[in-house]
């Protein structure tokens, strides 16, 4: 009950369409229970008082009722319908909002598999219950006590007799629901699980075929298909055990019934009628009363789902906008003051401290996982500090209305992920009435339009799911056409062109000379001569700040810096022949 009551927002607007559909549920039900009293009639009237006249207007009746019964019944299921389908969009976009919400520490966890299972399986039972369930659940209801309110009516020792096995009735429904519940609730895990396989696989295909670990992944997937279907015999083996438990008891009503309703009978304290009357009643209340167990199968289903989802709409989000925030026009001053950052119980940052003044160029160097993009995750509140503060134009980025830093600060990650559309929607996805020109110029200046153009489409070519058809190298520079267009206060390029050539690289980081003027940017990169322009650059090693300075002062230091500059040098010097570096040294003017 208290995953209905924590979801009730979603389908307490809706009621008027279950409280329509259960209307005519009622009069379906008392519809359905005029039968037996015209059979009654007929036996009692036509067949034993021989009033043949009456048969036509009787069975006219019975006719009449089944009509009126019939545009009822599909009533009641098309309201029951629209309840579901109205209750379970709202709770669709409810969760999809969620998830859109999320932080970066909410994707470190979950699996893409998993939840795709919620969005779909999960919110359909949990639809089915509002759509069948419930009318289900109400008939069961009105019928049994409406047909035993007419059977006491009939005969009250008759109605005793068949009640006295109704506590089993309830005693094994019970005692099932309660084996059922964890049973359902890991078919629901388990088909997350199997999503989870078929996703990572899907999207990790190349992988899995570059290493030919096809075999490995069919036993990944045999495996988690054999748990959802050992998941799901377990359950049906419940029903299995419970169906015969319902039979038995609806055949014993029956013995009863003749059994007591033939004695009583056959004494005289009971006409025949009243006992044919009494039968029909009693078939059917079976019905529903043989559905019971669907029934818990829909509400226990239902229930497993219903708290899935929960699970995603109850998630914490501590990275969210605050009442009173800051959505002012961003300059691009960058401080962090004392910042320490602890991850899953591990320190990946501490003492961080630095000023960026707008318009500056401030390079992140040091060994892979050194901490260097957890610094720049900071900026954006991908992640919130542990300890200290993070200030954006003096303002701390917790006091920041979210969306609005987030449009001002624009990021390129080492990953750039495209949609699956065309590579103009890919360039304005963040400014969505972007121009052609202004989208040509944003792929100019990050070296892309001259392949962009040569597709047979140009602009307009649609890139395959995650960009592919497009070499890493492409990818990026559609990226970082996308930040540019963005025109960010404060671009962040994480790793930004470690998929491009240096030549590539060269021609990007001239052109981006002209774009990070007047802009704060932070410069992620392992090639020293990506960097050596900085206004400022922080050398990090073990979540800390070892080194600080220009390049020039860096490399009249004996430290990391230096070291990592003497490393690069050598490789230059070791691959001196070739042309290309050589050309691009001297393209450079580089003074190593
Ligand atoms: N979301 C996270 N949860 C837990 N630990 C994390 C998370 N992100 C990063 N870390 C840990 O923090 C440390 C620093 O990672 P970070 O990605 O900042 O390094 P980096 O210097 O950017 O490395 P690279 O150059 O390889 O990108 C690593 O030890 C990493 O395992």
């Amino acid at each position: 009950m208290d995953v209905f009551r924590r979801l009730r927002g979603f389908y307490l607007p809706y009621m008027r369409y279950l409280v329509l559909s259960i209307v005519m549920l009622v009069l379906t039900t008392a519809l359905g229970l005029v039968y037996p009293y015209l059979l009654k009639q007929i036996v009692d009237r036509v067949i034993i008082g021989r009033e043949y006249r009456l048969l036509l207007p009787y069975l006219g009746l019975i006719l009449a009722a089944a009509v009126v019964k019939g545009a009822f019944n599909f009533g009641q299921q098309y309201l029951g319908q629209v309840f579901g389908m109205h209750a379970a969009y709202d709770l669709r976009n409810a969760l999809y909002k969620k998830l859109n919400r999320q932080p970066f520490s909410y994707y470190d966890r979950v699996h893409t598999g998993d939840l795709m299972s919620r969005m779909t399986a999960d919110l359909d039972a949990f639809r089915q219950f509002l759509a069948f369930g419930f009318n289900n659940l109400v008939n069961f209801v009105l019928l049994t006590s409406f047909g035993l309110a007419l059977m006491c009516s009939l005969n009250a020792w008759l109605t005793a007799a068949i009640l006295v096995l109704l506590p089993v009735l309830g005693w094994i429904a019970v005692r099932f629901d309660s084996l059922l519940w964890p049973a359902y609730k890991r078919v629901r895990k388990t088909l997350g699980a199997l999503n989870t396989a078929v996703q990572e696989n899907i999207m990790g295909m190349r992988t899995v075929k570059s290493f030919a670990r096809e075999g490995y992944e069919l036993g990944k997937f045999d495996g988690r298909n054999e748990a959802y279907y050992a998941s799901n015999l377990a359950a049906a083996d419940l029903w299995k055990r419970f169906f015969p438990y319902m039979e038995l008891i609806g055949n014993l009503e029956v013995c009863i019934v003749l059994f007591v309703g033939g004695w009583l009978v056959i004494r005289g304290d009971m006409d025949l009628g009243d006992l044919v009357a009494f039968f029909s009643i009693l078939w059917y209340i079976t019905f529903p009363m043989s559905q019971l167990g669907y029934l818990l199968n829909n509400w226990t289903q239902s229930v497993a789902a219903g708290e899935r989802l929960l699970e995603i709409l109850e998630a914490e989000n501590p990275i969210t906008s605050p009442v009173a925030s800051y959505r002012g026009k961003m300059r691009g001053r960058v401080e962090f003051r004392g910042v320490r950052l602890v991850q899953d119980g591990q320190e990946v940052l501490r003492d961080i401290d630095f000023t960026v003044e707008p318009g500056q160029t401030i390079a992140l160097l040091g060994k892979t996982g050194a901490g260097k993009s957890s610094i720049v995750n900071l900026i954006p509140r991908f992640y919130d500090v542990t300890e200290g503060s993070v200030l954006v134009d003096g303002i701390d980025v917790r006091d920041w209305d979210l969306d609005a830093l987030r449009r001002q600060v624009a990021v390129v990650f080492q990953e750039s992920f495209l949609f699956s559309t065309t590579i103009f929607a890919n360039i304005a996805y963040g400014k969505p009435d972007a121009t052609m020109e202004e989208v040509a110029r944003a792929a100019r200046i990050a070296d892309a339009a001259e392949f962009i153009e040569q597709l047979p489409d140009g602009y307009r070519t649609i890139v395959g799911e995650r960009g592919l058809g497009l070499s890493g190298g492409q990818k990026q520079r559609i990226a970082l056409a996308r930040a540019i267009l963005a025109d960010p206060a404060i671009l962040i390029l994480d790793d930004a062109t470690s998929a491009v050539d240096m030549e590539t690289e060269y021609t990007i980081q001239q052109a981006l000379q002209e774009v990070m003027r007047g802009r704060t940017t932070f410069v992620i990169a392992h090639r020293i001569s990506t960097l050596k322009r900085a206004d400022q650059i922080l050398v990090i090693d073990g979540g800390r700040i070892v080194e600080r300075g220009t390049h020039d002062e860096l490399v009249r230091q004996d430290g990391l810096y230096r070291e990592i500059f003497e490393m690069q040098f050598r490789d230059r010097d070791e691959f001196s022949d070739d042309w290309l570096r050589a050309a691009v040294n001297e393209q450079r003017g580089v003074q190593w």
